[in-house]
C-alpha cells in the first residue's frame, strides 16, 4: 500500500465578501517532494497556506496531513502534529548564538519550559550541532544570531524550523530580499533537507529561477483556482500559465508578475 500524502487539501473555499481567495482548490503534497506555489498578486498563495496552517478556517473544503482531518485547528495544534513553517520576515533570537537557537528550538519542540532550560543538555547540543551541521552553519555555531549575513539568518530560520522534525515544511517567499547566488544556494539546501528528510516542502514563490531550478512540482493559482498541477516543464510550457502569470519570464527565467 502506497503512504497517503503528506498533506491533501480538497476543495478549499475561501471568499471575502464577494472575492473568491479559494475557489475549489485541491492538491496533494508528498514526502520529500518541494511544490512550489505560484500565480500572480492575489490569486490566493497566502490565503491557502494560512488555512493549511490554521490561522484561516475555510469556508469549505478540508485539509488532511497523513490521511488525519485537521481542517480549523489552532495553529499551535497544527503545528505539534508536524507542520513547519518559516516566514517572511526571519524569527531568530539575536541576542542568543546560533546553537542556542537551535538548541532551544529543539527543546521547545519536546515541550520543554525555557524555565527549565539547561544550556548543557548534552542531547539537545549534540543534535543542534547536528541541525548545524546539515544546514552550513557549523562554523558560526558560537555567533550571537545578530549580525549575522542575511543568507546565514534564512539558513538558521530553516534550521530551527526543522529541529522539531516536522512532516512538512510551510515556507512563505523563502528567498525574498536575496540575490541569485544566495537564493539558488538557499533553496538549493531546502531540497536536500527534504530529500535527506523525507520531508514534504510547499513553498510560495516570485523568482522563477528558484522554481525552475529546484522545484519537484509545480501548482500555479489564479483568481482562487488552481489553474495547472505540474512538473516544470509542463508548467513553463503551459500555454495558460504563460497567459495569465509568465508572460516573457518564462523564457528568461526572472520574476512573474
Ligand atoms: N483579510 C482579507 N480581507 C479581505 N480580502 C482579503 C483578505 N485576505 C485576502 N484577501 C483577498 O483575497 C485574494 C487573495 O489574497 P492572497 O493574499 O491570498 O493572495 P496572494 O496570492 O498571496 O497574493 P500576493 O502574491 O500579493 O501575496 C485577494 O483578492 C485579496 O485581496
Amino acid at each position: 500500500m502506497t503512504a497517503p500524502p503528506v498533506l491533501s487539501v480538497g476543495n478549499l473555499a475561501k471568499a471575502y465578501g464577494g472575492v473568491h481567495a479559494l475557489d475549489g482548490v485541491s492538491f496533494d503534497v508528498h514526502a520529500g517532494e518541494l511544490l512550489a506555489l505560484i500565480g500572480p498578486n492575489g490569486a490566493g498563495k497566502s490565503t491557502c497556506f494560512n488555512v493549511v496552517n490554521g490561522q484561516i478556517r475555510p469556508d469549505a473544503g478540508t485539509v488532511r496531513l497523513e490521511g488525519r482531518d485537521i481542517t480549523g485547528l489552532p495553529p499551535r495544534a497544527i503545528a505539534r502534529l508536524g507542520v513547519g513553517r518559516t516566514f517572511q520576515i526571519a524569527a531568530v533570537f539575536g541576542s542568543l548564538t546560533v546553537l542556542a537557537n537551535v538548541e532551544t528550538a529543539l527543546l521547545a519542540s519536546r515541550g520543554a519550559s525555557f524555565g527549565l532550560w539547561r544550556p548543557q543538555d548534552g542531547q539537545a547540543r549534540g543534535e543542534a550541532l547536528d541541525l548545524l551541521a546539515q544546514t552550513g552553519l557549523a562554523a558560526l555555531a558560537d555567533r550571537p544570531a545578530t549580525g549575522l549575513a542575511y543568507g546565514d539568518v534564512k539558513r538558521l530560520e530553516l534550521a530551527i524550523a526543522i529541529a522539531g522534525s516536522p512532516r512538512l515544511l510551510l515556507m512563505d517567499e523563502p528567498t525574498a530580499g536575496m540575490g541569485t547566488h544566495e537564493r539558488l544556494a538557499l533553496i538549493g539546501l531546502v531540497r536536500r533537507l527534504a530529500a535527506a528528510r523525507s520531508l514534504a516542502v510547499l513553498f510560495t514563490e516570485h523568482s522563477m529561477d528558484v522554481v525552475f531550478g529546484h522545484a519537484t512540482r509545480v501548482i500555479v493559482l489564479a483568481r482562487g483556482r488552481v489553474i495547472a498541477d505540474g512538473s516544470v516543464e509542463e508548467i513553463r510550457a503551459d500555454p495558460q500559465v504563460r497567459a495569465v502569470y509568465l508572460g516573457r519570464s518564462a523564457a528568461t527565467g526572472e520574476r512573474g508578475s
